[in-house]
């Protein structure tokens, strides 16, 4: 596998570890960030109160101890993932207790309220803000009712100030951190794109690619008259090289023959494997004649071909060739027509190229 593939593979996989701990990574440091910088608005509201010290241990040990233990329990757990889950309903829970320790603040409050909601929709949609958001309404009762419902709404200036940093910094994170992911996912989709196009033994495009780009060749030959060609290479008695040799050294085959054509062709030309034992090329602004010298070239090349995994092996492929006419209605006529060519070759002895010549 390549490097893309392995990674998107792994991104792609229903239980992926790597994945799991780069989402654990992820929410770390927009943890470290929020609560070091929502620390601030609190203390100001615990400053004007005149908190006792263990209130100031709590926060300092929320605010810059526990984003460290909740990443160790979720790198260290076995289902990561899930562990972190749980880390985000205790964040929510914490902060419902910091509410209520605040006596609902205006500001303070309220932002740390908005804040524990749109981080946990963006991490895991309106179901996963539903739990979080009944954890910190619990635990803000809790508290409220163990300190005798005490509510003080007015914030000052001073509360504002302190609050101003959580206010512009951690927006601007969580926004940045979702335009990343969707840019992400944007480029995993290309990817998988390109890979649904790409022949996996071979790495040559595929049938489905090649088709769709023989219908723009024969679109555009329909308007400009611009010559083209369809070629498919057939391998001869590939059968027999599987059934001596085996599968591996067959792969081992398709993927020389893959490479020899990629080698021979030009730019502007599609190779891709068809299927099976069969190829196909598509050429721009070639003619039958020269699709032929290239054909001549290719069995050449094939029939020179060593391979170390079977000394003695030798293979050969017959070719046919078919140029675009304005009968064609479809690549599959295309194709059709080009197959008979090869068709041709096969019955007349193999290791050959045939060109059909006319309209049928
Ligand atoms: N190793 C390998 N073999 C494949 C693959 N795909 C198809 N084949 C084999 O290719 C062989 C094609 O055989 P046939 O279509 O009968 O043709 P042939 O033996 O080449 O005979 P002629 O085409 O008449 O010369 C079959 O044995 C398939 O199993 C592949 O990805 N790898």
């Amino acid at each position: 596998m390549t490097g893309t593939k392995a990674a998107l593979a792994e991104d792609l996989a229903p239980d992926s570890l790597a994945r799991d701990l780069r989402f654990v990574r992820r929410i770390h440091r927009m943890r470290t960030l929020g609560l070091g910088l929502g620390v601030l608005p609190i203390a100001s509201v615990l400053y004007q109160q005149q908190a006792p010290p263990f209130v100031w241990a709590a926060l300092f040990l929320n605010g810059y101890v526990w984003p460290h233990v909740a990443y160790l329990l979720a790198r260290r757990s076995r289902q990561p993932a899930r562990t972190e889950f749980r880390n985000l309903i205790v964040d929510s829970a914490l902060g419902g207790m910091w509410i209520a320790v605040m006596q609902f603040n205006l500001l303070p409050s309220a932002l740390l309220a908005v804040m524990l909601s749109v981080d946990k929709i963006g991490v895991a949609g309106w179901r996963f803000l539903a739990r979080t958001a009944a954890a910190q309404v619990l635990a803000c009762a809790a508290v409220s009712a163990a300190l005798g419902f005490p509510v003080q709404l007015q914030s000052t200036m001073f509360n504002i100030f302190a609050s101003l940093p959580f206010l512009f910094a951690y927006p601007t994170a969580l926004s940045t951190a979702a335009y990343q992911l969707g840019r992400k996912v944007l480029r995993q989709n290309q990817q998988l794109e390109h890979l649904n196009r790409i022949d996996d033994i071979t790495g040559l495009y595929n049938r489905r690619h090649w088709e769709e780009a023989a219908a723009r060749e024969l679109a555009r030959y329909m308007r400009t008259r611009r010559p083209a060609v369809v070629m498919m290479i057939d391998l001869d008695g590939f059968k027999q090289v599987n059934d001596r040799h085996g599968h591996v050294v067959g792969d081992a085959v398709l993927r020389s023959v893959a490479e020899a054509l990629k080698g021979a062709v030009r730019e502007i030309d599609t190779p891709a494997r068809y299927g099976g034992d069969e190829f196909c090329v598509l050429l721009a602004e070639t003619s039958a004649h020269g699709a032929r010298e290239l054909a001549e070239r290719l069995r050449a090349l094939v029939e020179r071909m060593e391979f170390p995994q079977a000394p003695g092996l030798h293979c050969t492929i017959s070719i046919g060739i078919a140029e675009a006419n304005r009968l064609l209605v479809s690549v599959e006529d295309w194709v059709d027509l080009a197959d008979t060519a090869m068709y041709r070759a096969k019955n007349s002895g193999r290791n050959r190229a045939e060109v059909i010549r006319g309209l049928v």
